[in-house]
Protein backbone atom coordinates (compact mmCIF):
# COMPACT_ATOMS: atom_id res chain seq x y z
CA UNK A 1 0.00 0.00 0.00
CA UNK A 2 1.16 3.45 -0.72
CA UNK A 3 1.79 5.54 2.04
CA UNK A 4 -0.17 8.64 0.48
CA UNK A 5 0.87 11.57 3.80
CA UNK A 6 4.36 10.07 2.87
CA UNK A 7 4.68 10.73 -0.89
CA UNK A 8 2.53 13.94 -0.40
CA UNK A 9 5.47 15.37 1.95
CA UNK A 10 8.03 14.03 -0.71
CA UNK A 11 6.57 16.11 -3.63
CA UNK A 12 6.28 19.08 -1.65
CA UNK A 13 9.83 18.76 -0.57
CA UNK A 14 10.96 18.16 -3.86
CA UNK A 15 8.70 20.82 -5.66
CA UNK A 16 10.59 23.40 -2.74
CA UNK A 17 13.89 21.94 -4.03
CA UNK A 18 13.32 22.72 -7.52
CA UNK A 19 12.87 26.57 -6.30
CA UNK A 20 8.74 26.54 -6.94
CA UNK A 21 6.08 28.26 -5.38
CA UNK A 22 4.25 24.87 -4.10
CA UNK A 23 1.27 27.36 -2.61
CA UNK A 24 0.60 28.67 -6.27
CA UNK A 25 -2.56 27.56 -7.47
CA UNK A 26 -0.87 25.01 -10.14
CA UNK A 27 0.40 23.15 -7.55
CA UNK A 28 -1.67 23.21 -4.50
CA UNK A 29 -3.17 20.12 -5.46
CA UNK A 30 0.17 18.44 -7.05
CA UNK A 31 1.02 16.48 -4.31
CA UNK A 32 -2.22 15.12 -3.35
CA UNK A 33 -2.36 14.41 -7.28
CA UNK A 34 0.82 12.63 -7.77
CA UNK A 35 0.29 10.23 -3.84
CA UNK A 36 -3.31 9.23 -6.47
CA UNK A 37 -1.37 8.57 -9.31
CA UNK A 38 1.73 6.63 -7.27
CA UNK A 39 -1.30 4.05 -6.17
CA UNK A 40 -2.01 2.92 -9.71
CA UNK A 41 1.44 3.47 -11.34
CA UNK A 42 2.85 1.34 -8.32
CA UNK A 43 0.04 -0.88 -7.96
CA UNK A 44 2.27 -3.88 -8.33
CA UNK A 45 3.94 -3.25 -5.62
CA UNK A 46 0.81 -4.61 -3.43
CA UNK A 47 -0.64 -7.56 -6.19
CA UNK A 48 0.71 -10.70 -6.82
CA UNK A 49 1.21 -12.83 -9.35
CA UNK A 50 0.14 -15.97 -7.55
CA UNK A 51 -3.94 -14.17 -7.21
CA UNK A 52 -3.82 -14.21 -11.67
CA UNK A 53 -1.81 -17.30 -12.32
CA UNK A 54 -3.12 -20.13 -9.22
CA UNK A 55 -6.42 -20.89 -11.74
CA UNK A 56 -5.20 -23.20 -14.68
CA UNK A 57 -6.95 -25.52 -17.25
CA UNK A 58 -6.44 -28.98 -17.96
CA UNK A 59 -5.49 -29.11 -21.56
CA UNK A 60 -4.70 -32.36 -24.38
CA UNK A 61 -2.17 -30.85 -26.43
CA UNK A 62 0.97 -28.96 -24.95
CA UNK A 63 1.67 -26.98 -28.18
CA UNK A 64 3.07 -23.69 -27.71
CA UNK A 65 1.12 -20.32 -25.91
CA UNK A 66 2.27 -17.03 -27.55
CA UNK A 67 0.63 -13.90 -26.27
CA UNK A 68 2.57 -10.98 -28.31
CA UNK A 69 2.79 -7.36 -28.11
CA UNK A 70 1.64 -6.73 -24.35
CA UNK A 71 1.77 -2.81 -23.68
CA UNK A 72 3.25 -2.03 -20.62
CA UNK A 73 4.31 1.06 -18.74
CA UNK A 74 7.18 0.77 -15.99
CA UNK A 75 9.16 3.48 -13.82
CA UNK A 76 13.05 3.03 -14.05
CA UNK A 77 14.50 2.45 -10.47
CA UNK A 78 17.32 4.75 -11.19
CA UNK A 79 15.57 7.70 -12.49
CA UNK A 80 12.20 6.96 -11.33
CA UNK A 81 11.47 8.17 -15.29
CA UNK A 82 8.93 5.59 -17.46
CA UNK A 83 9.99 2.76 -19.90
CA UNK A 84 7.57 1.99 -21.75
CA UNK A 85 6.86 -0.77 -24.79
CA UNK A 86 5.57 -4.28 -25.64
CA UNK A 87 6.05 -7.84 -23.90
CA UNK A 88 5.77 -10.89 -25.93
CA UNK A 89 5.95 -14.24 -23.61
CA UNK A 90 5.64 -18.21 -24.61
CA UNK A 91 5.16 -20.91 -22.50
CA UNK A 92 4.94 -24.71 -23.62
CA UNK A 93 2.54 -26.30 -20.90
CA UNK A 94 3.21 -29.13 -19.72
CA UNK A 95 -0.55 -30.44 -19.07
CA UNK A 96 -2.09 -27.12 -17.81
CA UNK A 97 -2.21 -23.88 -19.34
CA UNK A 98 -3.97 -20.34 -17.76
CA UNK A 99 -6.47 -17.66 -19.04
CA UNK A 100 -4.84 -15.53 -21.73
CA UNK A 101 -5.94 -12.74 -19.64
CA UNK A 102 -3.75 -13.64 -16.68
CA UNK A 103 -0.40 -13.54 -18.82
CA UNK A 104 -0.99 -9.53 -19.58
CA UNK A 105 -1.96 -9.13 -15.61
CA UNK A 106 1.16 -10.72 -14.51
CA UNK A 107 2.99 -8.32 -16.83
CA UNK A 108 1.19 -5.26 -14.92
CA UNK A 109 2.31 -7.09 -11.64
CA UNK A 110 6.26 -6.72 -12.22
CA UNK A 111 5.93 -3.71 -14.50
CA UNK A 112 3.84 -1.61 -11.44
CA UNK A 113 6.82 -0.76 -9.53
CA UNK A 114 10.14 0.97 -9.89
CA UNK A 115 12.27 -1.55 -12.22
CA UNK A 116 14.97 -2.46 -14.68
CA UNK A 117 14.40 -4.03 -17.43
CA UNK A 118 16.13 -6.93 -17.51
CA UNK A 119 14.69 -7.80 -13.39
CA UNK A 120 11.24 -7.36 -15.18
CA UNK A 121 11.71 -9.50 -17.99
CA UNK A 122 12.77 -12.53 -15.71
CA UNK A 123 10.12 -11.84 -13.00
CA UNK A 124 8.06 -12.84 -15.28
CA UNK A 125 9.52 -15.92 -16.85
CA UNK A 126 10.20 -17.09 -13.37
CA UNK A 127 6.64 -16.43 -12.74
CA UNK A 128 5.32 -18.43 -15.79
CA UNK A 129 7.63 -21.22 -14.42
CA UNK A 130 6.85 -21.34 -11.00
CA UNK A 131 3.13 -21.39 -11.23
CA UNK A 132 2.35 -22.93 -14.31
CA UNK A 133 4.87 -25.66 -14.05
CA UNK A 134 5.33 -25.63 -17.85
CA UNK A 135 8.22 -27.06 -20.08
CA UNK A 136 9.36 -23.84 -20.68
CA UNK A 137 8.99 -20.12 -20.50
CA UNK A 138 10.11 -17.13 -22.70
CA UNK A 139 9.91 -13.53 -22.35
CA UNK A 140 10.91 -11.03 -24.51
CA UNK A 141 10.35 -7.16 -23.92
CA UNK A 142 11.44 -4.31 -25.95
CA UNK A 143 11.07 -0.73 -24.38
CA UNK A 144 11.92 3.05 -25.12
CA UNK A 145 13.51 4.64 -21.84
CA UNK A 146 12.73 8.33 -20.71
CA UNK A 147 15.72 8.75 -18.87
CA UNK A 148 18.01 7.54 -22.32
CA UNK A 149 15.63 9.51 -24.40
CA UNK A 150 15.15 13.17 -22.84
CA UNK A 151 17.86 13.43 -20.60
CA UNK A 152 21.52 12.46 -19.86
CA UNK A 153 22.68 10.77 -22.84
CA UNK A 154 19.51 11.78 -25.01
CA UNK A 155 19.54 9.23 -27.99
CA UNK A 156 15.83 9.22 -28.80
CA UNK A 157 14.33 6.12 -30.69
CA UNK A 158 17.03 3.86 -28.90
CA UNK A 159 15.40 0.55 -28.05
CA UNK A 160 16.71 -2.11 -24.94
CA UNK A 161 15.54 -5.34 -26.04
CA UNK A 162 15.69 -8.24 -23.11
CA UNK A 163 14.97 -11.92 -23.35
CA UNK A 164 15.13 -14.08 -20.66
CA UNK A 165 14.34 -18.02 -21.64
CA UNK A 166 13.81 -20.80 -18.96
CA UNK A 167 13.35 -24.70 -19.43
CA UNK A 168 13.42 -25.75 -23.07
CA UNK A 169 13.41 -22.51 -24.24
CA UNK A 170 17.03 -22.50 -22.94
CA UNK A 171 18.18 -25.82 -24.41
CA UNK A 172 16.40 -25.81 -27.49
CA UNK A 173 17.56 -23.30 -29.77
CA UNK A 174 15.51 -23.84 -32.63
CA UNK A 175 12.52 -23.22 -30.61
CA UNK A 176 13.69 -20.11 -29.28
CA UNK A 177 14.05 -19.24 -32.85
CA UNK A 178 10.41 -19.99 -33.39
CA UNK A 179 9.25 -17.84 -30.97
CA UNK A 180 11.03 -15.23 -31.97
CA UNK A 181 10.68 -15.67 -35.61
CA UNK A 182 6.38 -15.41 -34.52
CA UNK A 183 6.85 -12.16 -32.54
CA UNK A 184 9.15 -10.42 -35.01
N1 LIG B 1 20.71 -2.31 -17.23
C1 LIG B 1 19.79 -1.34 -17.12
N2 LIG B 1 20.19 -0.08 -16.96
C2 LIG B 1 19.24 0.87 -16.87
C3 LIG B 1 17.88 0.59 -16.93
N3 LIG B 1 17.21 1.77 -16.82
C4 LIG B 1 18.15 2.72 -16.69
N4 LIG B 1 19.38 2.19 -16.72
C5 LIG B 1 20.72 2.79 -16.63
O1 LIG B 1 21.09 2.99 -15.31
C6 LIG B 1 22.30 3.72 -15.36
C7 LIG B 1 22.46 4.58 -14.12
O2 LIG B 1 23.75 5.11 -14.25
P1 LIG B 1 24.39 6.18 -13.25
O3 LIG B 1 25.76 6.50 -13.78
O4 LIG B 1 24.27 5.68 -11.86
O5 LIG B 1 23.40 7.43 -13.38
P2 LIG B 1 23.46 8.69 -14.37
O6 LIG B 1 24.64 9.51 -14.06
O7 LIG B 1 22.13 9.36 -14.27
O8 LIG B 1 23.65 7.98 -15.78
P3 LIG B 1 23.37 8.53 -17.26
O9 LIG B 1 22.01 8.04 -17.65
O10 LIG B 1 24.45 7.93 -18.10
O11 LIG B 1 23.42 10.03 -17.22
C8 LIG B 1 22.27 4.48 -16.68
O12 LIG B 1 23.27 3.96 -17.50
C9 LIG B 1 20.88 4.13 -17.25
O13 LIG B 1 20.88 4.09 -18.67
C10 LIG B 1 17.49 -0.75 -17.11
O14 LIG B 1 16.30 -1.11 -17.18
N5 LIG B 1 18.47 -1.67 -17.19
ZN1 LIG C 1 16.65 5.49 -15.75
Amino acid sequence: MVDKEKVKEAIKLLLEGIGEETTREGLRETPERIARMCEEIYGGMSDDANIHLSKTFQVENNEMVIEKDITFYSMCEHHLMPFYGKASMAYIPDGRVVGLSKLARTVEVFAKRPQIQEKLTAQIADALMYHLMPKGAIVLIEAEHLCMTMRGIKKPGSKTITIVARGEFETNLELKNEFLQLVK
